[in-house]
């Protein structure tokens, strides 16, 4: 008899099952592990404050890189229903989702649309004589795809679609409907669903497509929250538009949380490797070295360990700023709505992105072994870049951002500005004035001068082409390559502030020691992003080449002083092996063992002689063929 760890962590590697059985294996193993957690949850109340903690243990305790075809039940139908469906909609479905007696999907994105979602085409059209809306897919271009979850695992999902009512469009509005029957598991009629196919990555996550052929559904069966349509098809508007996107800004929070999750698990294995890994002689006739005593390597990992750490910080600051505002919000208070959409697009952006970037880094830090399977770094490599897309393309979530700060900049001499963006008021105020120098405080000082004057330039930039006769549009698209550049300047302040100013007071409580290497990792983050930038900053402040010498010294003390701590240091991440599942990274280092007994569980190695030496190698070496 299996324990239950056997059946979540035993049986064939994933690697080496059709795409089919992956599915089914990872459904087979969700089931139990959710069986675990639905457990742990029937004692918590579940808002979306306390949720978070909910889906964090879910996320983190998701035990296939390639995903689990529960995540968008968990990621997003059920936060969607915490804020957009009304209560009594909630006592309706809330517990059946929460104790998985139905299993949700979110549809969004269709074939033809996934970033400008008023562009969306599925259409809910009321029909007040049967008090029903009709779902429809119009188009090929509209039948939604990517839905986590909605090839063959949900039997109901939130489908966003373009409300009609009385001949009027009211855009974009959210709905639940059911696609399965609850119990044969058969498609509902009018409704065309599958899987989309195989993936880069993430193949366990089942993401599907669903076309809808005029399918009805009850008028109370649209998330009415905040906007309604009365039983006559009256649309009563919300008292803000925005807040239908709210669901996506608490994802966008927590897939900061994952981005970090998973940087932990592929510097957790790179740290590890590179200190059981032992290639070449620093000095003839001495013993192979470690490869993490190379500098070069050190500069490949070291960084994404303080990157690690900058990043959780900061996850932490958007989730308390989510918090403050989301209760602002639930009391009609939208004041610091549009700073939250900011804050949560660009740490989004930057979170995943260096997360995809370091992640990437792992991989080649640990030469061929890394580009195994069995490594695990090519799926967290293939997980990490996804997440440069779902939830909002990067690029995208940038703009988001630049169009704040150019409204914010606008405002700058109206009054108090908002936490996030106050810095823009003081090193913009008359009579401020800065030298670079070589510090923490010096360097978040002139990466948020760098923030300003982006911004500041592409106003001037935006204005002067309009005033030449440019529409706003066009002159927004030709600058927007600056505007990526202003949005990831200004979070990028925001990450070193907020990683220094957290750090700083957590450390007061740590031992000395301890509190120095945390030091050390403030620092080597906080140099290595302005050697990153130096354009930036020789652009917009008064840094020299002296200054620039003398930070690459640093920045090389740094990596020379943490070294010996690095292994520790990913060790307290503490993640088990099972959830690591990395022939590269376990913690008793025993890689070389390890490497072989998973290349041993290939089907290729079942028999000595494989069937196509008989069919084509033996004919084709004979000439026979
Ligand atoms: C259980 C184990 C699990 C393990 C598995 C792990 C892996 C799991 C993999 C999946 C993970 C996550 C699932 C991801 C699911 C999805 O991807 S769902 C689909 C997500 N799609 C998007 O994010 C679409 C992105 N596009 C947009 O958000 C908008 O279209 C965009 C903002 C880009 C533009 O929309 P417009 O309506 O055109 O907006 P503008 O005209 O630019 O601005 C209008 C005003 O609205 C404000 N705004 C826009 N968005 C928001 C928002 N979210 N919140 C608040 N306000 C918003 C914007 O600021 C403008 O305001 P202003 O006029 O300036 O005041
Ligand atoms: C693994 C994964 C899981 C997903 N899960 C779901 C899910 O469960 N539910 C769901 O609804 N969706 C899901 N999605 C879809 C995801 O939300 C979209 O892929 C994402 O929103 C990007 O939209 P798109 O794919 O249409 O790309 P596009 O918007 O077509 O972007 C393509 C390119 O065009 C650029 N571009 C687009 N618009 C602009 C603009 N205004 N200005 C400048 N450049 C622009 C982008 O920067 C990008 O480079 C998932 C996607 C992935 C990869």
């Amino acid at each position: 008899m299996l324990t239950k760890r056997e059946e979540l962590f035993g049986g064939t590697p994933d690697e080496y099952l059709s795409h089919k059985e992956k599915y089914e294996n990872s459904t087979r193993k969700a089931v139990i592990l959710f069986s675990l957690l639905r457990k742990i949850q029937e004692e918590n109340n579940t808002d979306l404050t306390n949720y978070r903690n909910l889906l964090s243990g879910v996320l983190g305790a998701s035990i296939s890189q390639d995903g689990s075809p529960f995540g968008l039940h968990y990621i997003m139908f059920m936060p969607v229903f915490m804020s957009q469906a009304d209560e009594e909609q909630q006592e309706r479905w809330l517990h059946r989702a929460l104790n998985c007696s139905i299993i949700g999907s979110y549809a969004q994105t269709e074939l033809g649309h996934g970033t400008f979602i008023r562009g969306l085409e599925t259409t809910a059209t009321y029909d007040p004589s049967t008090q029903e809306f009709v779902l429809h897919s119009p188009t090929l271009t509209s039948y939604k795809w990517w839905p986590g979850g909605l090839g063959n695992t949900a039997n109901y999902c939130i489908v966003i679609a373009q409300l009609y009512s009385k001949g009027e469009c009211h855009g974009i509005h959210s709905f639940i409907v059911q696609v399965r029957d609850e119990d044969t598991h058969m498609p509902l009629p009018g409704i065309k669903v599958g899987e989309i196919g195989v993936k880069m990555g993430l193949n366990a996550v089942n993401n599907g497509f669903i076309g809808f052929e005029n399918v009805r559904i009850p008028r109370t069966n649209m998330l009415m929250k905040h906007a309604k349509i009365l039983e006559d098809g009256t649309y009563v508007k919300s008292k803000n538009s925005k807040l239908i996107y709210g669901a996506m800004v608490f994802v966008r929070v927590v897939i900061v949380f994952d981005s970090v999750n998973y940087l932990a698990k592929a510097i957790t294995v790179a740290t590890r490797y590179s200190a059981v890994r032992r290639q070449s002689q620093l000095k003839e006739g001495e013993p192979e070295r470690q490869i993490l005593d190379y500098v070069t390597q050190q500069d490949k990992i070291l960084t994404a360990i303080a990157g690690c750490f900058a990043m959780k910080m900061n996850a932490r600051m958007l989730w308390d700023t989510f918090n403050v505002i989301n209760d602002q919000l639930h009391k009609g208070n939208m004041e610091r709505l549009g700073e939250l959409h900011a804050l949560a697009c660009c740490l989004k952006a930057i979170s995943t992105s260096d997360s995809s970037l370091f992640t990437a880094r792992c991989r080649v830090s640990c030469g061929g072994h890394g580009y195994m399977v069995s490594s695990t770094l090519p799926a967290t490599s293939a997980l990490t870049t996804a997440s440069c897309t779902y939830e909002g393309d990067n690029t995208v979530l940038l703009l988001q951002t630049a169009r704040f700060l150019l409204k914010t900049w606008r405002q700058i001499d109206t009054g108090p500005l908002t936490p996030t963006v106050e810095y823009l008021k003081t090193v913009s105020a008359p009579g401020f004035s800065y030298k670079w120098e070589n510090s923490i405080e010096g360097i978040i000082r002139g990466f948020q001068i760098v923030s300003m004057k982006k911004i500041s330039s592409c106003l001037n930039l935006m204005t002067a082409k309009v005033m030449s006769g440019m529409s706003q549009a066009d002159a927004w698209n030709t600058i927007s390559i600056q505007l990526v550049s202003a949005g990831e300047s200004h979070c990028r302040a925001i990450v070193i502030s907020t990683f220094h100013e957290d750090m700083s007071k957590a450390m007061r409580s740590m031992s000395a020691s301890l509190a120095e290497v945390m030091g050390q990792l403030v620092e080597l983050y906080a140099v290595y992003w302005t050697l990153e930038r130096l354009g930036d900053l020789l652009e917009y402040t008064s840094i020299s080449g002296a200054d620039v010498v003398k930070l690459r010294s640093w920045y090389e003390e740094l990596l020379r002083k943490i070294r010996p701590n690095a292994v520790g240091l990913v060790d307290a991440f503490d993640i088990i092996d099972e959830l690591l599942q990395s022939t590269l990274g376990a913690y008793d280092g025993r890689v070389y063992e390890r490497l072989m007994e998973e290349a041993l569980k290939s089907p290729l190695n079942a028999e000595p002689v494989n069937q196509s030496f008989h069919k084509y190698l033996k004919p084709f070496m004979q000439g026979k063929l």
